[in-house]
Order: structure tokens, then C-alpha cells, then sequence
């Protein structure tokens, strides 16, 4: 079946089929499109194309196609009047700059009525735009931001998506940079809520007290300085969604307030008399097990049936590895967008050692190495010396099978705790915090307590 209407060749008459194609060639903004003749002589060279090799048209038009970028010096065979057709060919052409770029290489090839090779059309794709496209594909998710090709982790997408619009409590469970609060936010954008307010608290980061009162909120000389009435986290949500960042820290006397405005959808601010009712979702989110936490005597069993009504784990990044070449990438595009530098490829040595680490902060941590080699690096292709010195050691395979928690070991005390994670991290504080087993919050409480520097 024609893929066009009777109409189109009029209009593409009427338009000039030159016009048509530089349009058509524009919107594949992030490649490069050209034609050659059968000799091989470029006949159309795309913008796309002046952008990614930074030759212009006029330089190009009319010369060898395998001169313009490079080939001829043996770096990549044409092969496509004996082929036909080629897609996805990885392929190194060289930029005006000598420098080479990877990309996917897509082509099709003419033949006259005598079976000569006529003449090509071809695509060449930078290797970087391809894996954002990738991360598109159906075996890969985007959902409100949140990337994967896991297996484990789109099967948490699912059920994100299917009980987003339910009412149901939802307990995200993972350690630190899994992409908790990312998740919180898409159930609560993908809710009938959408249009009310999405408040979050990291209920490590504050005193009982404080805690109490952010919550809960107090009245006019409820304690001292409290010189006027202040509305909670839970009146200022109504209608909307409360975030409850590690749960498993809100202490005991707290957790039975919690309780309460979970069962009844009321409660009594601080230092108040009077029963405020409110229509909140909670979602809720820990990187401690609160089964566990329930038997060490530190967590509310009522509470936690009331919090797990949906259970959603995210998996630590070391146990999806094909999430980081897709967030690698998504975040090098960001950095390609917007920056000065301009990555397309990643050194075979880089790559293995960004695969076999560990990733203690997780997708927080793999964001902040892609920030550190734009930083720090230069060139088209990010080296093993872009990367932060834990992954150019010789040691980097063994710091990153050390770097689990250090549940084997038995401890001193607290502050032996907090000395090693630093170290071991390099100082790094979100992977020390994960190291430790502790929130962010509680660590830097520690670490303040203990009088140890980074
Ligand atoms: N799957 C993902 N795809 C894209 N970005 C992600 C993904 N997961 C996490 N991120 C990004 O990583 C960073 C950390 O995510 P987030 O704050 O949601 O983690 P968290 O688990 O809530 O961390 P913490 O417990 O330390 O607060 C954010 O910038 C977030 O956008």
C-alpha cells in the first residue's frame, strides 16, 4: 500500500521537492542525512550534517564522500553498493576538526533499471543520541522521568502506574539515589490529585519536636516561640499528596499521630484542643526494612500495615546494570545540550570500570560522576581520566565489592561507623550515608555528634 495520498506528488511539486527534503532532513535534528551519486560524490549534505561534522554544505557538495569524512583512510568501508542496505553500522567518521565521532550508520542504496549502483541515501545517528532513542524503545520506560530497561524496575513502573489513581498508600522501599521521591512524585502527577499540592518531608532531617510541629503544625503559644498559629505539612496538603521521606525514623510518640490521622483523617495540632480533619495521601519511603525495624521494637506494627498497603522496591543501581548505560547516556545528552563539551563515545576502559562499580549513592551518584567528567574532561570521547579518582585506582574493583553495608563487621561504636564510610568513600557524603546504612540527615547528625571531618 502506497504510503502516500494521490495528492502528495502535486503538492510536493508545488512546494519543490528541494524545499521538502532540507524540511524533512531538519527534523532528524540529531543526525546527520546526505545523498551521493554513483560515484560516490556527495549530492545533499543535511544541517544536521554541517552540525555533527561541522562542515558546511558548500564544502562538501560535489566531493567524495569517503574524502569528507575520512573513510578512505581504511577506518570504515562503504560496502553498500554490494550490500544494498546497511543499518546500524557502527562507524567512526571524522569531524572538520580531525577528531572522529561513533555513530550508527543507516543507508539504502539505488540501483537503475540495469542493476548499477546509482546512488545512496544515508544516516548517520552519533552513538550518544542513539542510546537516549534507545532508552524510548518498548523494552525501556520513561515514566514521569524515570528511566529503566530493568526487568525489576518496570515492573515497579507498572504497578506505580496502575495504583497511581487508586487512593492506596504506598511504601517505596530502597536505598538512598534509587529515585524514591522520583517515584512519590509521578504517583502523585499520575493521580486525580495532580492539581493539589505534593509536599515532602525527610523525616531524619529534623528534632522529634520540630518534626512534630512541621507535621502537625502548632497554635499561637503552643511552646515558646511559638508566636503565631502555623499550619502542618498535613493541613497544607489537603486535597493533595504528603511525601514521608525515611519513615523508619519518626519517632514512637510520633508514629501514633501518624496512625491516627491515617485512620480518621484528623488531628490535633500542636499545643491545639481542637481535631483538624484533612483528605491526604501519604506515600511513604524508607531505605531500612520496617519488618525489621518492627522487630527491633523501633516501629509501629499498626502503622506499618497502614503504610505498606502497596509495597514498591527499587532496586540498588549495582543490581541493574543496564540501567547505566541508559542513565549514563540520558545524562551525557543533558550535559551535550547545554554545555561547552560535547561527548559522543565512552572509552572501552571507562565504560567497564562506570559497569563493574558499585554505586553506593546510586542514580544520585552516577549523575554527579557524568557532572565531574564534563567538569573535568575534555574531548569528544569521556576517558578513564574524566572519571573521579575511586574509579582510576587499580583498587576500584575492590573498593566497590567493599563498599556494601558493613553489616559482618562488628563495631566499636558509632563514631567507627561514620570514620570508615568516609573513608572508604573518599568523602563522598551520600555514598557514606548509604555505606553506613544511615539516611543522609542521621549521618551528618553523626558525624556532627562525633566531631568528624570529611
Ligand atoms: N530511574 C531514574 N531515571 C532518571 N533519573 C533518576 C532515576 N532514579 C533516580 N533519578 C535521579 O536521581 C536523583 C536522586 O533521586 P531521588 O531523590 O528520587 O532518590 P531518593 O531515593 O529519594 O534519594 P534519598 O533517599 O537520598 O532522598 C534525582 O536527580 C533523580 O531525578
Amino acid at each position: 500500500m502506497s504510503q502516500s495520498s494521490p495528492f502528495f506528488n502535486r503538492w510536493l511539486s508545488q512546494m519543490g521537492p528541494d524545499q521538502v527534503i532540507a524540511i524533512l532532513t531538519d527534523l532528524v535534528d540529531a543526525g546527520a542525512v546526505f545523498a551521493v551519486d554513483a560515484s560516490g560524490k556527495v549530492l545533499f549534505w543535511s544541517k544536521g550534517a554541517e552540525k555533527l561534522f561541522g562542515l558546511p554544505a558548500e564544502s562538501v557538495l560535489g566531493n567524495p564522500c569517503a574524502r569528507t569524512l575520512g573513510c578512505e583512510e581504511g577506518q570504515d568501508p562503504c560496502g553498500l553498493a554490494e550490500l544494498g542496505s546497511i543499518k546500524a553500522q557502527i562507524v567512526k567518521p571524522k569531524r572538520a576538526n580531525g577528531e572522529r565521532v561513533t555513530c550508527y550508520r543507516t543507508a539504502r542504496a539505488f540501483f537503475d533499471a540495469e542493476g548499477q549502483f546509482a546512488g545512496a541515501l544515508e544516516f548517520l545517528q552519533p552513538q550518544a543520541s542513539a542510546e537516549t532513542m534507545i532508552g524510548q524503545q518498548s523494552n525501556s520506560e520513561s515514566f514521569h522521568g524515570i528511566l529503566s530497561r530493568d526487568p525489576a524496575m518496570l515492573e515497579a513502573i507498572k504497578i506505580i502506574r496502575n495504583v497511581a489513581e487508586t487512593e492506596a498508600t504506598v511504601l517505596i522501599r530502597g536505598e538512598s539515589g534509587t529515585g524514591k521521591e522520583l517515584v512519590a512524585r509521578a504517583l502523585h502527577q499520575e493521580s486525580p490529585r495532580h492539581d493539589q499540592p505534593f509536599l515532602a518531608i525527610n523525616c531524619a532531617a529534623l528534632t522529634p519536636s520540630l518534626l512534630e510541629s512541621e507535621l502537625f503544625g502548632h497554635v499561637k503559644g503552643a511552646f515558646t516561640g511559638a508566636v503565631r498559629t502555623h499550619a502542618g505539612l498535613f493541613q497544607r496538603a489537603h486535597g493533595g499528596t504528603l511525601f514521608l521521606d525515611e519513615v523508619a525514623e519518626l519517632p514512637l510518640e510520633l508514629q501514633a499521630k501518624l496512625l491516627r490521622v491515617l485512620q480518621e483523617q484528623s488531628f490535633i495540632p500542636v499545643g491545639g484542643d481542637a481535631a483538624v480533619s484533612v483528605d491526604v495521601r501519604i506515600i511513604a519511603a524508607t531505605h531500612r526494612s520496617l519488618r525489621e525495624e518492627v522487630k527491633a521494637g523501633r516501629f509501629r506494627e499498626d502503622l506499618m500495615y497502614r503504610l505498606r498497603v502497596v509495597p514498591v522496591f527499587l532496586p540498588p543501581l549495582r543490581e541493574r546494570r543496564l540501567d547505566v548505560n541508559l542513565l549514563l547516556w540520558n545524562s551525557i545528552n543533558l550535559h551535550n545540550l547545554h554545555g561547552r563539551r560535547h561527548v559522543d563515545s565512552i572509552a572501552p576502559e571507562a565504560m567497564r570500570r562506570l559497569l563493574d562499580y558499585r554505586w553506593p549513592g546510586n542514580v544520585r551518584e552516577l549523575i554527579n560522576v557524568v557532572e565531574y567528567a564534563f567538569a573535568v574532561g575534555r574531548g569528544n570521547e569521556l576517558g578513564l581520566d574524566d572519571l573521579p579518582p575511586e574509579f582510576r585506582e587499580s583498587k576500584t574493583v575492590a573498593i566497590s565489592e567493599q563498599v556494601s553495608p558493613p553489616k559482618h563487621k562488628k563495631y566499636q561504636n558509632e563514631a567507627d561507623i561514620v570514620r570508615e564510610a568516609l573513608q572508604v568513600t573518599g568523602g563522598n557524603l551520600e555514598a557514606a550515608a548509604s555505606y553506613a546504612g544511615m539516611s543522609r540527615a542521621t549521618f551528618w547528625r553523626k558525624r556532627k555528634k562525633y566531631e568528624i571531618d570529611s
